[in-house]
């Protein structure tokens, strides 16, 4: 048995842990070629997770067609790569796991749609849920959404990535798996800023609570069933980015919240922030939706450089009062 992993960032790096403790063996392809010699040479991985010694049966590749023999694929580059990454898959008919969280720029779509516009004969599943990648390639323990329609194939995906300290739940709602890890993105955007403004613990928590309502609100109005919303891949990715500088996007937040530019947070930086990917392309859907999605909207215009901090704050709290639900 033999899985793929495409992507050798800190999250591609811990699953191919993840999926070598288990027995399979591994080959990951990543784009760097300094990644794939360290990675083959010393079993790390100093560009993207360094802390972790990897298992040897981790083996490392830059060409993609090496991916050919494996039995199921998990996808794990960031969201704006995966038609181009898809599209140079060496088989079109194997089972492929997404792991990215976002939404497509440009066409809006889900990763889900996006992959399968590349490759049709493909099963698709999508793994999600609170996991920084340095915790579950420590063994530290997790929970995670692994959503398939085909619920035989999701059940026997879930059971192979499954570990004492991984724990899969299947899922066949692949739509409500999808939107909860992007949603949550732009939201810890906005709960680092809480953070980087010094707003206190209650607008955190309050944030968190309308932040849900809007993931919710989208959700619902892109098809996602409401307990797949309030589950590991939506309520407990969100909790979980929106409480700790772990996150990159709450750590982007944060710096907008001291009142430092966007251009400045994202210049040079080499690990991804998805959610400054995802909220233009969010607050456009939900437009399209016709779903009313504030804290986006805020999250948007400060990363645009449209508002400072004070403007969006002040905008947010000036809003007319309204029922709650
Ligand atoms: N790091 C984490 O704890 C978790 C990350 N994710 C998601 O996994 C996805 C990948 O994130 P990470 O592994 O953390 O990335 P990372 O931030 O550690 O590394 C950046 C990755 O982007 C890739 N990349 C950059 N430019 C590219 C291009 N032009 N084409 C293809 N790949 C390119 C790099 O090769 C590298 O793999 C993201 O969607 C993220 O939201 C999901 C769960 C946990
Ligand atoms: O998705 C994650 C944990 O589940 C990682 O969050 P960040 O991308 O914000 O670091």
């Amino acid at each position: 048995m033999k899985i793929g992993v495409i992507g050798g960032g800190a999250w591609g790096t811990a699953l191919a842990q993840v999926a070598a403790a288990g027995g399979d063996r591994v080959r990951l392809w990543a784009r760097e070629p300094e990644v794939v010699d360290a990675i083959n040479a010393t079993q790390r991985n100093p560009l993207f997770l360094p802390d972790v010694a990897l298992s040897p049966e981790i083996r490392a590749t830059t060409e993609i067609g090496a991916l050919g023999e494996c039995d199921a694929i998990l996808v794990v580059t960031p969201a704006q790569h995966l038609r181009g990454i898809c599209a140079q898959l060496p088989r079109h008919d194997t089972p492929l796991i997404l792991c990215a969280k976002g939404i497509e720029a440009g066409t809006r779509k889900l990763m889900s749609e996006t992959a399968r516009d590349t490759c049709p004969h493909a099963p698709i599943a999508v793994l999600s849920g609170p996991t920084f990648a340095h915790e579950v390639a420590a063994g530290l323990p997790t929970a995670i959404t692994l959503a398939c329609e085909d619920e035989a194939l999701g059940q026997s995906l879930a059971r192979r990535l499954a570990r004492p300290s991984f724990r899969p739940y299947a899922s066949t709602d692949v739509i409500g798996a999808e939107i909860g890890g992007a949603v949550k993105n732009v939201l810890a955007i906005a709960c680092g800023v809480v953070e980087g403004a010094g707003l206190g613990q209650n607008a955190r928590a309050s944030l968190i609570s309308r932040g849900f309502a809007e993931m919710t609100r989208f959700g619902l109005a892109r098809g996602a069933r409401a307990e797949t919303l309030a589950g590991l891949s939506g309520l407990g990715d969100l909790v979980l980015t929106c409480s700790s500088t772990s996150s990159r996007n709450f750590s982007l937040g944060k710096g907008l919240g001291q009142g430092r530019a966007a251009a400045d947070l994202m210049a040079d930086r080499r690990t991804v922030a998805e959610g400054a990917f995802t909220a233009p392309v969010l607050i456009e859907a939900a437009r399209e939706a016709g779903v009313d999605m504030p804290i986006a909207e805020a999250v948007d215009a400060l990363l645009a450089g449209r508002a400072d901090v004070r403007a969006v704050i002040e905008g947010m709290l000036g809003r007319p009062l309204k029922r709650e639900h």
